[in-house]
């Protein structure tokens, strides 16, 4: 089917929360409608990414399109657009069902709603989807499907009258949601004759054709060899190659408004054609962009160094490729007294900055030490000036500040009623601000709270989880600055004051933070032929401190005499367990004692 009628096309997305059975089910969808051969199935077609594989979550969003012949034998276009199961990239799904006219709700019939997915159901509220609850995983002993329903109608007020019972697994109700794609959700608006705008909800890097752009069009028609414009970005290109994705790209002449495809034309770096920005045609632009475009922008940060120095150019180029392909990344050069040459690098949150370390380290071959991560302050001097800092070592003397603002965000808890009390006691602890509690169905619970970013990011989410042995969920979205008694910690090793390890904290909370972050750093730092005194201080003041006693045996007093083979032996042995280090002085500190604070609980 090339010229594909707008009443014939289905876009829809799946919302549901990690592991509740997102990826199972596309496949179900891909392999039910004959888009991907049985034995051509690569499990999870749409999760393809290493590392989204290894973590069993999904980063990126893709999208396939599918035929489908429905039950009267009317053949249908269904395009399927994924979406990114994580908050660090909520602005990302909210594009994603932009582009969309429906979205298949599945929640796991032995589990429940979980705060991602309502947030993802609210944003896809939002955008006045037809929204299709499944109810996964019934073949499972323990699913209460009934319960679930109910769970559904209360919390997200949602009629669920025609929810399907599945199991993506046993490729039960796969016929059923097909029907009540083409039957329930609303064919795109017929646009075709208006001028091109065209909405990038995604896009990657490849090495030979440039960025591959994901994009749905709203109006108009868009053709190969068009020169187009990117209306946020300003720049134009001229399509060299245009496509569906079936799930593999296949090459098209022509596509237009309702339809999903991806094009490529030599455009350098994805910062160049980012998520939300409107394609039009640079000879008859539309007179407005789509709505709703907005930059991500990085709210964690945190330096890299090489343990190496001179792997310091390495890392540049590494960071300068990687960008190529993440817009959402930053960085800018650091020089730490202590640490050397690095680079300060921003992060939509933590588990984005989880995935850009890890990527460093492997597909770069790189050696890092990363420093604890750190949001953004806004300083007032009291000259007057207002200026934001995402380093702790760059805060002004406290002589010389009027006040110091932090992010705040809205967090929402989804648990069972037994963690409420230990949860919380979290959020009180982390300086949380109380705001509502709300039961429903079989004892569950949602709390909200109002939460420092600084908080959240510092193992909140472990926390969450460990406190509730994995049954609760979480979400957060930035609601603004505020002011508060913020002081700087420092701590010195050695004498030597470190401007890695310093932080930001509350004023009340300094002297425990210090304490406990000298003494976990006895802990990490190894012992040496010397004493090393670790202190903590705000300002001038000393408010803690410890030593780690020297050592007094080294490894070769064991060998008598002058047994050379066996020496060896030790010395390998030794040079096995070294850690990840980096010399601060003539003090060696492993890369754990940088992330310390993380593990102060
Ligand atoms: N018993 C049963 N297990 C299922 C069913 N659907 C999915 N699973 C299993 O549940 C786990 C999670 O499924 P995924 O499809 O990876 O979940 P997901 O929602 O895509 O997870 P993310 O990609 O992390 O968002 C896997 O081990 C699946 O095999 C089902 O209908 N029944």
């Amino acid at each position: 089917m090339t010229d594909v009628p707008v009443s014939r096309i289905r876009n829809f997305s799946i919302i549901a929360h990690i592991d509740h059975g997102k990826s199972t089910l596309a496949d179900r969808l891909l392999q039910a409608t004959g888009t991907v051969e049985d034995r051509k199935m690569k499990q999870q077609f749409l999760d393809n990414m290493e590392l989204e594989r290894e973590r069993g979550i999904t980063i990126k969003l893709q999208a396939a399109r599918m035929l489908y012949k429905d039950q009267a034998g009317e053949e249908y276009v269904l395009n399927l657009i994924d979406t990114p199961g994580h908050v660090d990239f909520s602005y990302e799904v909210s594009r994603s069902l932009v582009a969309c006219e429906g979205a298949l709700l599945v929640v796991d019939a032995s589990q429940g709603v979980e705060a991602q997915t309502l947030a993802n159901v609210y944003l896809a509220l939002e955008q006045n989807l037809e929204i299709i609850p499944v109810l996964n995983k019934i073949d499972l002993p323990g699913a209460e499907p009934e319960r679930v329903i109910q769970e559904i109608e209360e919390v997200v007020g949602l009629d669920c009258s025609q929810a399907i019972l599945a199991s993506a697994k046993e490729g039960i109700g796969v016929p059923d949601i097909l029907e009540s794609i083409v039957h329930l959700v609303p064919p795109p608006r017929d646009t075709v004759k208006e001028p091109l705008r065209a909405l990038i909800f995604d896009s990657y890097y490849d090495a030979y054709r440039g960025v591959i752009v994901y994009f749905r069009v709203m109006d108009g028609r868009v053709k190969k060899g068009d020169r187009v414009r990117l209306m946020a970005s300003g720049k134009e290109y001229q399509i060299d190659e245009l496509g569906v994705l079936s799930p593999h790209q296949i090459q098209v002449d022509e596509l237009h408004a309702g339809e999903v495809g991806y094009f490529a034309a030599a455009i350098k770096a994805v910062e160049d054609a980012r998520v939300g920005d409107t394609i039009t045609l640079a000879n008859s632009p539309a007179p407005e962009p789509l709505p709703g475009y907005t930059e991500a922008k990085p709210m964690v940060f945190c330096g890299l160094f090489p343990t190496d120095s001179d792997q310091y150019e390495d890392l540049r180029e590494a960071l300068e490729k990687l960008k190529l392909s993440d817009a959402a990344l930053s960085y800018e050069p650091e020089t730490s007294t202590a640490m050397g040459f690095g680079f300060r690098c921003g992060f939509l949150g933590l588990l984005h900055m989880e995935i850009v370390q890890e990527r460093l380290e492997r597909e770069y071959d790189l050696e890092l030490i990363t420093t604890a991560p750190s949001v953004i302050y806004r300083v007032t001097t009291t000259a007057g000036e207002i200026f934001e800092i995402d380093n702790p070592s760059q805060l002004p003397p406290a002589t010389n500040r009027e006040k110091i603002e932090e992010p705040y965000v809205a967090v929402e808890i989804i648990t069972p009623e037994d963690y409420v009390g230990t949860l919380m006691d979290l959020c009180q602890t982390r300086r949380g601000i109380f705001k509502d509690m709300r039961y429903f169905a079989q004892n569950r619970t949602t709390l909200v709270y109002d939460l420092p970013l600084a908080e959240v990011v510092t193992d909140f989410f472990d926390q969450l989880k460990s406190r509730s042995r994995g049954y609760a969920s979480m979400e957060y979205h930035f609601i603004g600055y505020r002011e508060d008694a913020l002081v700087k910690l420092d701590i010195l090793v050695n004498g030597d004051q470190v401007d890695s390890l310093a932080m930001i904290v509350h004023r009340d909370k300094a002297y425990s933070v210090g304490r406990a972050l000298v003494e976990k750093l006895k802990e990490l730092i190894p012992r040496h032929q010397f004493k090393i005194p670790l202190q903590a201080s705000i300002g001038t003041r000393i408010i803690a401190s410890e030593h780690i006693p020297a050592l007094r045996k080294d490894v070769l007093a064991k060998c008598y005499g002058g047994d050379i083979s066996r020496k060896k032996k030790l010395l390998q042995k030794q040079a096995k367990g070294k850690k990840r280090m980096k010399s601060i002085g003539t003090v060696d500190v492993p890369q754990e004692a940088f992330m310390a604070v993380l593990r102060l609980e």
